[in-house]
C-alpha cells in the first residue's frame, strides 16, 4: 500500500526550541502534546477570512488545525494525530498561521 512519509513527534527539547521561535504559542496541557494559540480579530468577517486562508493552506499541506471560532476569536490547537504529538508540520503550519493573522 502506498503511504506518504509522516514526520515523527518532536522530543521535548525540540518542542521548546520551536516555541521559543513562535511567540504567542504555548504547549497544550492534555492527553497529548500540542501547540495552541488564540487570536482575536476586529469582527467575524476578519476572523473567518483568516480561517479561510488557513484552511486553504492546511488542505495543501494535508495537515489540519483543530479550532474553535466564536465571533471574532479563533482558538487553534495543532498536533499531528498520526505521530501522537507535535511535529515539524505543526511548527510549519503555526508559522503560516501567524503570517495569515497579519
Ligand atoms: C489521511 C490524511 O492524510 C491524514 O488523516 C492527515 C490529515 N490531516 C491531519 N492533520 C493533522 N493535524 N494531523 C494529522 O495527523 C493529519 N493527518
Amino acid at each position: 500500500m502506498m503511504s506518504t512519509a509522516r514526520p515523527k513527534a518532536l522530543d521535548d527539547a525540540a518542542v521548546q526550541a520551536a516555541l521559543a521561535d513562535l511567540p504567542g504559542w504555548r504547549r497544550s496541557g492534555g492527553d497529548r502534546d500540542a501547540l495552541e494559540r488564540q487570536f482575536r480579530f476586529d469582527d467575524f468577517n476578519a476572523a473567518f477570512a483568516f480561517m479561510t486562508r488557513v484552511a486553504l493552506q492546511a488542505e495543501k499541506m494535508d495537515h489540519h488545525p483543530e479550532w474553535r471560532n466564536v465571533w471574532n476569536t479563533v482558538e487553534i490547537v495543532l498536533s499531528t494525530h498520526d505521530a501522537g504529538g507535535v511535529t515539524e508540520l505543526d511548527v510549519a503550519l503555526a508559522r503560516f498561521i501567524d503570517a495569515a493573522a497579519g
